[in-house]
């Protein structure tokens, strides 16, 4: 497991820490990690270049003393100075280990604008031959853009130098990943006492390359904002030898309809492989027929088709006994949608709204759909971030930017647990608590895998999971199948995927957690 905390809880922990502590003690152990790093990444320190981007705060600080490191072990290293004023004692240091310090009067006529937006040619030829890039501008400090001169030299590094990020890559926020503007790209980011959540949530995770976390020796955290489970926590439930099918759980898949047929098939197909004892499936004839030729374990009931101007509920007593409903992938948006997606928010056991079943939640008055949620068995809905823009009213642009403000507002105002999916899929119940998964690719961005997604989960809830589980490991199995299919033997390139691929592997991807 991977645990992030909020900037506030990390500066309160430090504070008591520093208390204890002769002065300048964690920055030494900050830097003393941040260098052994960079030292590594660097192979032979003799006669490498390395280059530091020195801001006002202690991040800089941290950077001034590893570079200290680094030149009394033989680096060359140049600290490019991007405030009037820098961390005094780190810098004093630098200088003693013999470091070059390009100054701040120095640095801004360098960064003066060339031609266009592009960096002057004079920086260029400054930073050429750079082999290793030390980020200190902002750390867990940084609010907003990045000002004066951190964003012109941000734009101006060399790209063929490796760049190493201190405690979180400047631009990006701690707190949330959010990024305002120009940021810093990270091949790797070394963090210190605890990861900060913008280290997991995208589009901040994306600038962070490889998370390195350094102990400083910081003790006493709270609860933590956010939480990535590794493989290894992900532990849905075993068979015992004596159980029987019922026993393992009985998931209903509610899916498809007039025009969509693929969606039906996929969540079918992945709730079978997720480990559940029996999938029902339950749809309109032309479906079922589908379903029945391709799944033929699957036990299906054809949901008579009402006739116009009919508002009667759907029986769903009819389709079995289910542990789980998956309701919503290929359903459509029409009245038979939404009396189905009604149907089974009445039922007493767990569900899971999805894709056109979120369309038709988010189609609802307010009142009817806080009624709606509000019940006692878990309720887990896995929208995209369009589908969430709907369910909140807000752009879906603004989701993608600030993930987890948005996962966190949805579970919270709904009451119940939400998984909003896309290049960082977040799962949050209504007490606030976020999970963040660490698996998939970005090949897993193809049609059909969110259906391959709700298959899975539900299955999962089926066997008695709870939602904010079976959706961390739902996302956590989802992404370990993806990667196995894009890439199936060591040392090939990842290659294009299709949701049916995903689906072939998932049970390669269960017998990894084991
Ligand atoms: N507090 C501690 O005990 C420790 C802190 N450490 C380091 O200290 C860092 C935090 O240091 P600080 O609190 O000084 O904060 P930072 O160094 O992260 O940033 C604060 C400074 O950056 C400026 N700034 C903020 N946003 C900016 C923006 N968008 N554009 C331009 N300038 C901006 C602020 O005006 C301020 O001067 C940590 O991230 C970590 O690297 C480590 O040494 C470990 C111990
Ligand atoms: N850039 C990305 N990187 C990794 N995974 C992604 C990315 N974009 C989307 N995904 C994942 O792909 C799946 C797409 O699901 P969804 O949007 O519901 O598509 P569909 O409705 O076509 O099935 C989700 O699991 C999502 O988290
Ligand atoms: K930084």
């Amino acid at each position: 497991m991977r645990y992030a905390h909020a900037v506030d809880e990390v500066r309160a922990a430090e504070a008591a820490l520093m208390a204890r502590l002769p002065e300048g003690t964690l920055m030494q152990r900050a830097a003393a990690g941040l260098a052994a790093v960079c030292a590594q990444l660097l192979g032979g320190l003799y006669g490498s270049r390395v280059l530091l981007l020195v801001g006002s705060g202690d991040n800089g600080g941290d950077a001034l003393y590893a570079g200290a490191r680094l030149a009394r072990r033989g680096a060359h290293v140049t600290a490019a100075l991007a405030a009037q004023k820098t961390h005094p004692e780190g810098l004093a240091d630098f200088r003693a280990a013999g470091g070059r310090v390009l100054d701040y009067a120095r640095l801004e006529s360098l960064l003066s604008p060339g031609e266009g937006s592009a960096p002057s040619s004079a920086a260029r030829r400054a930073f050429e031959g750079t082999d290793l890039v030390i980020d200190g501008l902002t750390g867990i400090g940084g609010r907003g853009a990045l000002r004066g001169l951190y964003g012109a030299l941000v734009r101006a590094l060399p790209e063929e130098a490796a760049v190493v990020a201190c405690d979180i890559p400047s631009g990006v926020d701690a707190d949330t990943g959010e990024v305002a503007d120009t940021a810093v790209r990270a091949d790797v980011t070394v963090t210190f006492g605890t990861l900060k959540p913008g280290l997991l949530i995208d589009p901040g995770a994306a600038h962070a390359g490889v998370v390195e976390l350094v102990d400083i020796g910081l003790t006493g955290l709270p609860e933590p904002a956010v939480i990535a489970p590794a493989t290894a926590d992900v532990r849905p439930p075993r068979p015992e030898a004596e159980t029987d099918k019922y026993r393992r759980g009985v998931v209903g898949v509610i899916a498809g309809g007039a025009r969509f047929t693929g969606a039906a098939l996929l969540s079918v197909g992945a709730a079978l492989r997720g480990g559940a004892g029996m999938v029902r499936f339950a749809s309109a004839a032309r479906v079922v027929a589908l379903v029945d030729a391709r799944w033929p374990e699957t036990v299906t009931t054809v949901l008579p088709e009402a006739a116009p101007g009919d508002d009667t509920e759907p029986d769903l007593d009819a389709v079995g006994r289910v542990q789980a409903w998956v309701v919503g992938p290929g359903l459509g948006v029409d009245a038979r949608g939404e009396r189905l997606v009604k149907a089974t928010l009445r039922s007493e056991v767990p569900v899971l709204v999805d894709a056109d079943g979120l369309t038709v939640l988010a189609g609802l008055p307010a009142g009817v759909r806080r009624a709606l949620l509000d019940r006692r068995a878990p309720t887990l809905l896995t929208p995209h971030a369009g589908e969430l823009s709907r369910l909140l009213n807000v752009g879906r642009d603004q989701i993608e930017a600030r993930r987890l403000v948005h996962v966190r507002a949805a579970a919270a105002g709904l009451g119940v647990t939400v998984l909003l999916k896309g290049s960082t899929t977040l799962v949050a119940d209504p007490g606030g608590q976020v999970r963040a998964n660490l698996t998939g690719t970005p090949w897993l961005a193809t049609a059909g895998s969110g259906d391959v997604l709700s298959g899975l989960a539900g299955a999962l809830l089926a066997q008695g999971v709870d939602a904010a589980d079976a959706g961390a490991w739902a996302a956590h199995l989802h992404g370990l199948a993806a990667r196995i299919a894009a890439a199936p033997r060591r040392g090939l390139a990842p290659a294009p995927i299709t949701a049916e691929d995903v689906l072939a592997a998932l049970p390669e991807a269960f017998a990894q957690l084991s």
